[in-house]
């Protein structure tokens, strides 16, 4: 029970089995409160909340869009309000794909990626850090990025710019807020069958030749000494020890999840 008496914000957590969800769940069976945040709050978020209730946890939904630098202060305000304080702030909301040729890539579709995966995280960290800075107690951040932040892929410029961007803000914000307790750390996982992973995997399947999605994910799998694709829970493993009273000497780093697909 890491986290009993303590407060997680999650961004982009409102859908059925994605990173944000997983990473809840295990903030839930660790004891925290959990808020779960999304660009829209339907009924699948609060699906997501009620789940994290049957895990005894008290979880609250709040709407956020974290391109939007006001809405992510609002969160900050709303997460406080109901809970007393934010202790762990996960930027994990993220847009794939708009997969295309780097020559075809539309600027106002390169524009809204940086907005959601790279503003989006600046804007949360800034309203998370600024409340506990005030609060004097130190605090934890977490940025979601991926193994396309430690290197380059086919049809992604968007995203990988965006993710290379994420550690760069980490390194960025780290050094500042170490002073006030806070560290702020990356996960970089590689691939995870979500909502988002299954989009890109029909899309990659045929760029690259592959006879069915199954053939390419089998390719996949064997890229990484594990041999199997990543879980949410095993970005969630490291999310949590990051956010742990335990990893109090890490900050600025990227830390890889990919089953040792990427080694640097
Ligand atoms: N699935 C994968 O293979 C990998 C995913 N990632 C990253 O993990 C994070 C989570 O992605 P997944 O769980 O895979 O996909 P997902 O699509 O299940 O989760 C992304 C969430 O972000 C939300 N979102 C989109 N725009 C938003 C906005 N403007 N404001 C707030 N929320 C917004 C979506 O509604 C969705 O719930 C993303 O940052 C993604 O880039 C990183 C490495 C691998
Ligand atoms: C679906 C998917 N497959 C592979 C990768 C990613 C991804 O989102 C990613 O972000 O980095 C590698």
């Amino acid at each position: 029970m890491r986290f009993a008496g303590k407060t997680v914000v999650v961004t982009g957590s409102g859908r059925h089995k994605g990173l944000g969800q997983g990473i809840l769940q295990r903030f839930a069976d660790e004891g925290a409160n959990c808020v779960v945040s999304d660009v829209r709050i339907g009924d699948e978020a609060e699906e997501v909340a009620q789940e994290l209730r049957g895990r005894g946890a008290q979880a609250i939904a709040i709407a956020c869009d974290v391109s939007d630098p006001a809405q992510c202060d609002a969160l900050v305000v709303a997460a406080a309000a109901e809970f007393g304080a934010v202790d762990v702030m996960v930027n994990n909301a993220g847009i794939g794909f708009m997969m295309k040729p780097f020559l075809d890539v539309d600027p106002a579709d390169w524009a809204k990626v940086i907005a959601v995966n790279l503003s989006g995280a600046f804007y949360c960290t800034k309203a998370a850090a600024k409340d506990m800075v005030r609060r004097g107690e130190g605090g934890r951040i977490v940025n979601i990025a991926s193994q396309a932040a430690k290197t380059g892929f086919p049809h992604l410029p968007a995203y990988v710019s965006s993710k290379h961007g994420m550690i760069g803000l980490t390194r960025a914000s780290a050094v500042e807020l170490g002073a006030h307790g806070i560290t702020v750390n990356a996960v970089c996982p590689n691939h995870v069958t979500t909502a988002l992973g299954a989009e890109q995997n029909e899309y990659f399947s045929k760029l690259l030749g592959f006879p069915t999605v199954e053939a390419y994910l089998a390719n996949m799998a064997a890229k990484n000494p594990m041999g199997r694709p990543g879980l949410p829970s095993d970005t969630a493993s490291a999310v949590a020890w990051l956010a742990s009273d335990e990893a109090v000497y890490v900050t600025g780093e990227a830390l890889n999840v990919s089953g040792g697909e990427e080694m640097h």
